[in-house]
């Protein structure tokens, strides 16, 4: 298929290889994540999903390869306040309200006097993008586990990012808020031009991202949309689909391994 798209990409990754203590745990991976889209990050417990997103957020250690982000190098000072992250544990003050949860963070990303009045407009907005706005005086505390994850991403959309990074943020949520969660992130891509990084083990929320990059054991196993992904495979499902690559991978790579050994 052509590629029409002429942006830079938002992400570009070139034999990145991260360690984590003795073990590589991402192996020479080669992508890139196109601007104004939401590409999926998929793959089983433990392959490393959380590791290339703290690489591409910058808090990662023993990175190597090339690894830019919105065209700088990960965790270019400059780009702190381009990027919003949301980690899997939701980082909210159970004894603060949502708003005082919003104003805090807030003074953190744009401090001082004369920026009070953007800041108190800013809080607004964000609280409004997640549709919390009813519950803007709630305690965290008191909120249900999905409305705390919704504090957590207007946590992240406070300075408006060009990238969201989100872990996981719709694991341990009932269907109809996966729904909703999905929903906003569409309208964020969709209305700010936003780029959004969403890790997730659940394979049906692939079928709702524009672009999917499959993991498994610290390797890519593909990057592609989900309907290229199903044609080639010939599986109905993203899900089947993942399981003939894996089943392919394992073909191709277990006398490597053997060699390896
Ligand atoms: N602090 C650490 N020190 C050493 N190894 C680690 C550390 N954290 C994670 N790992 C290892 O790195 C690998 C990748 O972990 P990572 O958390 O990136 O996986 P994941 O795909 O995000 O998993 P999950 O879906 O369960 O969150 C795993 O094998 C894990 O055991």
């Amino acid at each position: 298929m052509m590629n029409y798209n002429l942006d830079p990409p938002a992400v570009r990754a070139q034999t990145l290889t991260v360690a984590r203590g003795p073990r590589t745990v991402l192996r020479s991976l080669d992508f890139t994540v196109p601007p104004g889209q939401i590409t999926g990050l998929l793959g089983p417990s433990g392959c490393g999903k959380s590791t290339l997103m703290r690489a591409i957020v910058g808090t990662q250690a023993k990175v190597t390869g090339t690894l830019e982000v919105l065209g700088l190098p990960a965790g270019a000072a400059p780009l702190r306040s381009r990027i919003g992250y949301v980690t899997q544990a939701p980082s909210v003050y159970d004894d603060l309200t949502v708003r005082q949860n919003l104003d805090y963070f807030a003074a953190i990303l744009d401090p001082g006097h004369a920026a009070a009045e953007r800041r108190r407009a800013n809080v607004t907005r964000a609280i409004a993008d997640v549709d919390l706005t009813s519950h803007a005086d709630a305690l965290a505390g008191n909120l249900s586990g999905g409305q705390r994850s919704r504090v957590s991403l207007a946590v992240a959309l406070l300075g408006t990012p060009e990238l969201l990074v989100l872990d996981e943020p719709t694991v341990g949520l009932d269907p109809v808020l996966r729904r909703d969660l999905w929903t906003l992130f569409h309208t964020i891509a969709a209305d700010r031009g936003a780029t959004l990084l969403i890790s997730s083990h659940v394979m049906d929320e692939a079928e709702r991202c524009h672009r999917l990059l499959l993991m498994r054991e610290g390797t890519l196993l593909a990057d592609d949309t989900p309907d290229a992904l199903r044609t080639r495979t010939g599986a109905e499902t993203v899900e089947a689909a993942f399981l003939h690559l894996v089943d392919e991978a394992a073909a191709a790579g277990a006398p490597e391994k053997e060699r390896t050994r």
